[in-house]
């Protein structure tokens, strides 16, 4: 069975490589769909009887790992240089340092590798993450899978 639960997060980026828009410092409403697959849970009278894991569960993990610490931040490649230093000179900014360009692609990369450590299976269900789909706009995406194997 899978389950999917949808968050929302605002966070500045620049892709600083870009030919293009992106190169300049901007935001984003991003969405993050995360997908989890498990047995549902028989065990009788349990408050997780008849689900893989609790909705608010999903979401609490998400905001707790990853949601809280991105949102309202600046996602900046650590190769930004200049970008890096600004955001240092700014007391108490809330920044991201990443190894990589926050491009949507690197971004889910990213979100899956931290939330596959968040979520444990607590229930014996095979709880696992699958999927991250993180939507940098309404029509643009990645999808970060576990690979099989
Ligand atoms: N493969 C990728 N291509 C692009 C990425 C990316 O992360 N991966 N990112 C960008 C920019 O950051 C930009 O914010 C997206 O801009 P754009 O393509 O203009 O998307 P919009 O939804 O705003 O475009 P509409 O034409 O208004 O739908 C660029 N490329
Ligand atoms: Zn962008």
């Amino acid at each position: 069975m899978l389950i999917t639960r949808r968050l929302e997060f605002d966070a500045g980026h620049r892709i600083s490589t870009h030919n293009s828009q992106c190169r300049h410092l901007h935001g984003h409403r991003y969405v993050i769909e995360i997908t989890l697959s498990g047995e549902v849970i028989c065990e009788e009278g349990v408050a997780e009887q008849g689900m893989v894991m609790d909705f608010s569960e999903v979401k609490q993990i998400a905001k707790t790992a990853l949601v809280d610490k991105w949102d309202h931040a600046f996602l900046v490649y650590s190769g930004d240089i200049p970008v890096v230093k600004f955001l240092q000179s700014l007391e108490g900014h809330k920044t991201v340092v990443l190894d990589t360009q926050p491009t949507a692609e690197n971004l889910a990369l990213a979100a899956f590798r931290v939330l596959d450590e968040a979520y444990q299976d607590n229930y014996g269900n095979h709880l696992r993450l699958e999927q991250v789909r993180l939507f940098e706009t309404p029509n643009c995406w990645a999808d970060a899978i576990r690979e099989r194997g």
